[in-house]
């Protein structure tokens, strides 16, 4: 039984300042289950252990705040995709590739892992397709994105012979099909479409409803006029269409309703050029857990659920079953990671109705995390560089930046004793991390450090100050 300020909050709904769903923990040392990368657990001294390494031991060895990133469990969730999927649509027809979509995260350590483990590779600008092919990534197994890809991305692309190009405009047609005309090369290319759901996601990361900036509406003509567009331009060779609906999602009915519209288009097409295309790509945008709120569905279930609604769809329109591919980047790099802070200063504010929340404020923040200040994301956190026995109470993780909505975790229970110096983690921040991270304030940006089998090795080294000033001019 905790008898202590945050129980006041408890008492008096009205009165409440934190999120109905958060509970005062029985065991606040206890690491909520489906949170944390696959190796961690809490050692019998009661620090944190990842890839049987203490916490405290990477802290000081590599300071903080530092990304960790446990090697084993992004390789098995990237694994586990590919074995799903390809698996579940073997089954039915001719299989699924699956592209991790770089945007997550992507380094060229992370990019040689991808291709060891036999899946491909979603890139999307001329700076993540420059890390691809830095690890020597099989440019035949990389798509580009983009709704805006400049001529040089373009040029670049087509030149290294990438597998293929995920069109987005009317003005991208024409500009890649004199770019492979110059050349002499037929490029294969994907339509995005818009197929006009409402994902149920923050505004920001939702792409499928007709109000935004990417793809070809299927509702309103734009799709299938691109379509006779790229069927007229002899070097662009249209294999597929593509669909993403948004990120973070988990309810698959967004999944269901899109794979219907995007393959009523395959049906027409077929239709009307008496083309059956070869491909279907579905995007990727499946949830993971930040908090005990949070239950995504495995990839085994996600596979299956697809591979019956692709399969009930193309039967419905008498289709074959193209090749199926998905772009999942969170749920593979997502809970791979965690980011480690050290505490600096502690300030207990009090409340309307006399609760009081402690602001606990660590060594990075919306420079290393921005999800939370952008898209009010929700985040858990633990004390990890010991056990306490003190009593649960309501606290806010704040950055060290000069901002007051630079929050890194705006709800959870902390034991009452935490104190500068402790170590905090936060799990689930493998991905939209480290690659949306700034320098604001000219806070240099953490490394990524991956472990594995009681080893750490940096994967991004630290940013230091000098590399901030070496881009100063005069
Ligand atoms: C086209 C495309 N594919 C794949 C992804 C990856 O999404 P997620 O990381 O949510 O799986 C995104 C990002 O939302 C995207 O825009
Ligand atoms: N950056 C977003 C996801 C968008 C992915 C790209 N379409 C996030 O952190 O949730």
């Amino acid at each position: 039984m905790h008898t202590h300020e945050a129980g006041a909050l408890h008492a008096e709904a009205g009165q409440r300042r934190h999120p109905s769903w958060l509970r005062i923990p029985e065991d606040v040392n206890a690491l909520y289950p489906g949170l944390w990368s696959a190796t961690v657990m809490r050692g019998d001294d009661g620090a944190l252990r990842v890839a049987g390494i203490d916490v405290r031991a990477l802290a000081a060895e590599h300071g903080t705040p530092v990304y960790v990133l446990d090697e084993l469990d992004f390789r098995s969730r990237a694994r586990a995709f590919r074995d799903a999927f390809s698996g579940a649509f073997a089954a039915i027809d001719g299989g699924a590739d699956v592209y991790y979509a770089g945007k997550a995260f992507l380094c060229t350590a992370v990019a040689r892992w991808i291709a060891e483990e036999g899946l491909n590779l979603d890139v999307c600008s001329g700076g993540e397709l420059a890390v691809a092919l830095r690890a020597g990534f099989p440019v035949e197994r990389i798509g580009l994105h983009g709704n805006n890809k400049s001529v040089a991305e373009l040029s670049r692309a087509v030149d290294a012979g990438i597998g293929r190009i995920i069109v987005d405009s009317f003005d991208e047609i024409s500009r890649l099909g004199s770019i492979a005309e110059e050349r002499g090369v037929r490029v294969p290319v994907m339509l995005r479409t818009t197929v006009g759901v409402e994902a149920h996601t923050h505004e920001y990361i939702a792409t499928a409803h007709e109000d935004q900036k990417f793809g070809f509406s299927i509702a309103g003509g734009a799709a299938a006029q691109a379509v006779r567009r790229i069927l007229a331009e002899p070097s662009l060779e249209l294999i597929g269409l593509h669909s993403h609906i948004g990120s973070q999602i988990y309810d698959t009915s967004g999944f269901e309703v899109a794979a219907r519209r995007v393959l009523g288009l395959h049906a027409e097409i077929r239709d009307e050029h008496g083309v059956e295309l070869a491909e279907l790509d579905l995007g990727g945008g499946f949830g993971i857990a930040y908090t005990s709120q949070d239950d995504p569905q495995p990839a085994e279930d996600l596979a299956a659920g697809m591979a019956a609604i692709v399969q009930h769809e193309c039967a419905g329109y008498g289709l074959a079953v193209p090749r199926i591919s998905i772009e999942p980047g969170r749920a593979i790099a997502g809970p791979s990671t965690f980011t480690l802070y050290e505490v600096g200063t502690i300030k207990a504010v009090e409340l309307d109705g006399g609760a009081v929340r402690r602001y606990v404020s660590v060594d990075g923040g919306m420079s290393d995390n921005i999800r939370t200040a952008l898209y009010d994301a929700d985040y858990s956190c633990t004390l990890a560089s010991r056990r306490s026995e003190a009593e649960p109470v309501l606290a806010r993780v704040v950055g060290k930046h000069c901002e007051s909505g630079d929050i890194v975790v705006r709800d959870e229970f902390l034991p009452a004793d935490v104190e500068p110096g402790d170590l905090i983690a936060v799990p689930g921040t493998g991905a939209y991390t480290r690659s949306m991270a700034n320098t604001y304030n000219h806070v240099p940006r953490p490394p990524v450090v991956a472990v594995h089998a009681g080893e750490s090795r940096v994967i991004v080294r630290r940013e230091t100050e000098d590399d901030l000033l070496t881009l100063d001019v005069g």
